[in-house]
């Protein structure tokens, strides 16, 4: 692509991500309402294509979009335990601001940061934690219906819709993911459901990859590994966007661990997965950004 792509939220988890993997790739313009330091943006982002700005400041945001080929929208309160009003502020106001400016402006592609609470109401107490494990063949695949389990899910639903809407009425190619859970070098530890929608930091990279690269109309497609444990397929991920993932927590020990060349053996002949060479600024495992909202008490 040859014009610009502006990120928002891009100092957060999943920006940053997405810009370690893919900083050379593109012509980056980024928006977060903090300051990000040198060390979380590219080489070669100019202080010109660095917005601080928050996503329900129509005119900032008018601005950013300008000029720019597509939009990857992450900004917003992330928590699951989000109260309404910061979900109907930062997420479903800041989506609409964020999608209309991006469709008048005749933005052509646009990635939205949907989540696995958008559906998470499909968790019954019938169905898990079975549905966690690699033996369940449950699969959720983006044609059902948004079911949220709170209030975040929610907003995150109403952004699938608001997705839906700028698609018909400006013809703006619009993908929804719902993101599982990023986590760096390593599986969410001794958490089953975590390991079914893992999402690791090379996958996350190539999956946004696809999504500014692929030909597509509006689309909902899970954002995880090739987990063997899951009940989301990443069927229309692969068909719609081309998306080819790398990881599997299965080749991870319950506790996080690569798992040594015996354990996968006894696994049935599972490759242990070369690791991810640990960012030069950041020590493994810690996560690269904290979110600014206080933190999810269910998140320990
Ligand atoms: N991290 C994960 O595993 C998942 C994340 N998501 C979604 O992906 C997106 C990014 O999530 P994370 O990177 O984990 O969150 P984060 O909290 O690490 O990053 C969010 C970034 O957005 C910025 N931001 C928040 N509200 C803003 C506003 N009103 N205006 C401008 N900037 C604002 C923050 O300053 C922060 O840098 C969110 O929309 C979240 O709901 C969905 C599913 C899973
Ligand atoms: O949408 C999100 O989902 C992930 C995973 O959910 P969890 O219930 O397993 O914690 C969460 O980590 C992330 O903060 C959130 O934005």
């Amino acid at each position: 692509m040859d014009e610009p792509v502006l990120l928002t939220g891009a100092g957060g988890r999943v920006g940053q991500a997405i810009l370690r993997g893919l900083g050379d790739e593109y012509d980056w313009r980024l928006l977060d309402r903090e300051p990000l330091p040198a060390a979380k943006v590219p080489d070669g982002v100019t202080d010109a294509d660095r917005y601080v700005a928050d996503i329900t400041d129509e005119r900032a945001v008018r601005e950013a979009v300008a000029d720019v080929g597509a939009v990857i929208h992450l900004a917003g309160d992330p928590r699951k335990t989000a109260p309404w009003d910061s979900v109907l502020r930062n997420n479903i106001d800041g989506t609409q601001v964020v999608m209309r400016a991006a469709a008048e402006a005749g933005v052509e592609k646009f990635t939205f940061a949907s989540s696995n609470h958008a559906v998470g109401g499909y968790e019954t107490e019938d169905r898990t934690p079975d549905l966690y494990r690699p033996e369940d063949d449950y699969r959720l695949d983006g044609s059902e219906l948004p079911r949220p389990g709170n209030l975040y899910g929610v907003s995150k639903a109403a952004g699938e819709s608001l997705g839906r809407f700028y698609h018909d009425e400006f013809d703006m190619s619009v993908v929804c993911v719902r993101i599982g859970n990023l986590t760096k070098d390593h599986p969410p530890r001794e958490y089953e459901r975590g390991q079914a929608m893992w999402l690791s930091h090379r996958d996350c990279a190539h999956l946004f990859d696809r999504c500014l690269r692929a030909e597509y109309g509006y689309e909902i497609v899970y954002g995880i590994s090739a987990n063997d444990r899951r009940y989301y397929s990443i069927e229309r991920a692969r068909e719609a966007l081309g998306y080819d993932p790398a990881d599997n927590s299965a080749d991870y020990t319950f506790e996080g661990e690569p798992k040594s060349d015996r354990d996968a053996e006894a696994d049935g002949d599972r490759y242990a997965p070369e690791s991810f060479a640990p960012d030069a600024d950041r020590p493994a495992n810690e996560s690269p950004a904290e979110p600014n909202f206080p933190a999810d008490p269910d998140d320990a």
